[in-house]
């Protein structure tokens, strides 16, 4: 076992935010940070910082602090940033229209490559070259385009039949919007995302200002 897969996910999830970081500070053309400037940027503490990039092997100097563009890179690599990813949407609503429809994700590695939903057909879905398709295609298409990732933005009734899909047809990676527990086998990595979870802290803090 490399160093790397006993890494915990608490820092796992810190990694993006270091990333992001650097992608901003390296468009402003900064080459060098320390440790106490990544701090004021990021709000972790420079020995919580240290720590987490220890877990990788360091990559700072004693006295000249971190490369911006050597980090970058070297959190790329860890993060799989530097490979391309091919998705795809199933359920074309609200969501899924708003995530196939953005760009960033494309640019950053992660094309969408087909939408598919149910009753496709009363479906208007404005993306250039993207049209949407039924979902009795997914599987083949999954299967012919070698698609890494499946993203869920159906109702919530209907995601498990989705992932099953999914898995079925090989993904290896599930984005699942919708509220629900998937019950996926030990192979496949999901990642579930919950605005609400970001509202309801914002919530909290909204309280402490005495609202
Ligand atoms: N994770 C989050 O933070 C977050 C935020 C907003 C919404 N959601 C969830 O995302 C999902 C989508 O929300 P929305 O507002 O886009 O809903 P929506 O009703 O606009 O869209 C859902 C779409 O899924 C399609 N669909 C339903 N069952 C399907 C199936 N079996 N196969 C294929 N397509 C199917 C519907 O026809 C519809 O087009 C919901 O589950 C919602 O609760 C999650």
């Amino acid at each position: 076992m490399t160093k790397e897969t006993q890494v915990s996910i608490t820092v796992i999830r810190r990694l993006p935010k270091y990333y992001r970081y650097l992608s901003e500070l390296l468009q402003k053309g900064i080459n060098r940070i320390s440790s106490q400037e990544l701090s004021k940027l990021t709000g972790f503490t420079a020995s919580q910082i240290r720590q987490d990039l220890n877990n990788f092997g360091g990559f700072g100097q004693q006295g000249y602090g971190y490369n911006v563009e050597e980090l970058h890179k070297e959190l790329g690599k860890i993060l799989g940033l530097n490979k391309e990813y091919k998705a795809v949407v199933a359920g074309a609503g609200n969501l899924g229209n708003a995530i196939a429809n953005y760009g960033g994700f494309k640019d950053a590695g992660f094309d969408i490559i087909g939408v598919f939903s149910r009753y496709y057909k009363d479906l208007p879905f404005d993306m250039e070259g993207l049209e949407v398709r039924d979902m009795s295609e997914l599987e083949d298409f999954i299967k012919d385009n070698n698609v890494d990732i499946g993203i869920i933005t159906t109702s919530k009734d209907n995601a498990q039949k989705v992932a099953d899909i999914y898995i079925k047809s090989g993904i290896k990676g599930i984005w699942n919007f919708a509220p629900v527990d998937l019950v996926v086998p030990e192979d496949i990595v999901l990642e579930n995302v919950r605005l609400s979870d970001s509202l309801y802290t914002l919530s909290y803090f909204l309280k402490g200002l005495g609202k």
